[in-house]
């Protein structure tokens, strides 16, 4: 056997290109977002939980493998209903290392809890993480008392000097003793609320710096007044997110501003709960349906969701695609020979969606404008950059600016895209290839940190629209099924650099 020589080209996953319009289900994995807050808040809980239909991907096993080694018990043998006991009034497990993986949601949600550990905790990650920031939230703890080494660079790898539990809940103390807690705004009310020790970070460059400390916030002896100090702050639904599942769980925070929240210190009540399928894993088939002018259905698509996925809906309507919602079941149709309009859209809320807006804005008739998403270069990769070389490449135009990506479309040509360890970036070439014939994908298993086996479901997609004949079949364990023949739509050629210039 020989050894494998640095220089060897990383395999590629040839993109399947659809011969027509895609007429398919698919019931997407769940939503990692959920699926690690519910974990963090299971460790802190006040007795056993229970999460059913987890995602079970790179981010949540490294976010398990965190809380594992912390001292949490977690029985995942069942691919659907996990359990997890936590310690309850002890302190966290000192003296261990964390691997983050390249999950933004350890990396910065985890520290808040190893500040409840009995000693040093150390966080290390995969190489690509190791610039993506988590200052602000080393910052905040540093200001409750707690010392962190990170050689002043504000990034993975650090060390966490936990300090323990067992002070008393309510006890109005920052975590360090003799610390003094700096009164809180909400003495003016009149109402005499407890001192909660304020923390002020700028999250300007993620939001998960405010989820982290919001998270574990109760679990401080004297609760938490934090305020985010920055001019902007990206990824709101995702807060909203963190503020709705504390709700749920019986954690008391309350909002004196729109960027300052008050977590009161409290137990977090034991719960068993259902995880949403993943929104922003299904953004890349609802893209499949508009840009082959198809039909693709999404079942068990919740009423009501902080995900920011839900907003790929308006995205689609924006560009000229059709959406409906009807028990349970979100369906986009794609416009004839999936026509799209380029648009201008500031996607600060939704950053998670750029890579696979930009794909839609690729191909669309006209150029298109992204903007509110300069967080974006502390991501996987630097998105933006990645997507503007990728882009490139592939023949049509893209800008890079200070916050976003001015793309303008233009016949495609076969290339080789990169994915720079990103698995938005392995969506992103999908969804371009679906319509522009030879495009290879280097490392498609980097989907695997929120959708392992996306590109075996993704293939079985495409090919429903092979030949023009849908049929009905099942994948079975892929969540797939291919529509029946309902609406006698014709199954007409793929939209191809060909059939776009016919449109010009
Ligand atoms: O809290 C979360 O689960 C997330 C928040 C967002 O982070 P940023 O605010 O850093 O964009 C999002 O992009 C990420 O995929 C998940
Ligand atoms: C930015 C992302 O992930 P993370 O949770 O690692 O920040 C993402 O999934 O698009």
């Amino acid at each position: 056997m020989t050894a494998p020589t640095p220089d060897v080209a990383p395999p590629t996953w040839a993109a399947p290109c659809a011969a027509g319009p895609v007429d398919g289900q698919v019931r997407v994995p769940g939503s990692k977002s959920l699926t690690n807050r519910w974990l963090v808040l299971a460790a802190l809980a006040d007795g056993p939980c229970t999460l059913h239909h987890p995602l079970r991907s790179s981010d949540t096993e490294h976010m398990v493998g965190a809380l594992r080694i912390l001292g949490v018990r977690i029985d995942t043998s069942e691919d659907d209903r996990w359990v997890v006991e936590p310690p309850l009034e002890r302190s966290f497990t000192s003296g261990v290392e964390v691997d983050c993986g390249q999950a933004g949601t350890v990396m910065r949600f985890v520290p808040p809890l190893a500040a409840l550990a009995d000693g040093p905790v150390r966080f290390v990650g995969h190489h690509s993480a190791l610039a993506r920031p988590v200052g602000p939230v080393l910052d905040g703890l540093r200001a409750l008392g707690v010392a962190v080494d990170d050689e002043g660079r504000g990034t993975l790898p650090f060390t966490v000097r936990g300090i323990g539990r067992g002070r008393p809940a309510g006890s109005a103390q920052p975590l360090e003793p003799g610390r003094p807690t700096v009164p809180d705004a909400g003495a003016d009310s009149g109402l005499v609320p407890p001192a909660l020790p304020r923390v002020r970070i700028d999250a300007s460059a993620s939001s998960q710096f405010v989820s982290a400390l919001l998270l574990a916030g109760s679990a401080y002896p004297a609760g938490l007044h934090l305020e985010h100090t920055g001019s902007v702050l990206p990824s709101l639904p995702h807060v909203q997110m963190t503020l709705e599942v504390l709700d749920r769980v019986g954690v008391v925070v309350d909002r004196p501003t729109p960027t300052s929240w008050r977590v009161h210190p409290g137990p977090v009540r034991a719960f068993e709960i259902e995880v949403e399928p993943d929104l922003s894993s299904a953004a890349p088939f609802l893209a499949l349906a508009a840009v082959t002018g198809g039909r693709m259905c999404v079942p068990g698509w919740p009423s009501a969701t902080s995900q920011p996925g839900e907003r790929m809906r308006e995205v689609l309507e924006a560009m000229g695609a059709r959406t409906e919602l009807a028990v349970g079941t979100l369906t986009v149709h794609g416009a004839p020979g999936g026509r799209l309009r380029g648009v201008d859209l500031d996607l600060g809320e939704v950053g998670e969606l750029t890579p696979v807006v930009s794909a839609l804005a690729v191909v669309a008739h006209g150029p298109s404008r992204l903007r509110g998403v300069g967080h974006l270069r502390g991501h996987e990769t630097d998105r933006l950059t990645a997507l503007a070389t990728e882009i490139t490449r592939l023949g049509a135009g893209a800008r890079e600016t200070p916050d976003g990506l001015e793309i303008e479309p233009a016949p495609l040509r076969p290339a080789r895209l990169r994915t720079y360890h990103d698995h938005r970036m392995a969506m992103f070439a999908a969804v371009v290839g679906a319509v522009a014939p030879g495009v290879l994908v280097e490392d498609v298993a980097t989907v695997g940190k929120t959708y392992p086996g996306f590109d075996r479901v993704w293939s079985t997609v495409v090919a429903s629209a092979e030949g023009g004949v849908p049929s009905i079949a099942s994948a079975a364990g892929d969540g797939v099924s291919i529509n029946s023949p309902s609406d006698g739509r014709s199954k007409g050629p793929a939209h191809t650099e060909l059939q776009r210039e016919e449109e010009r």
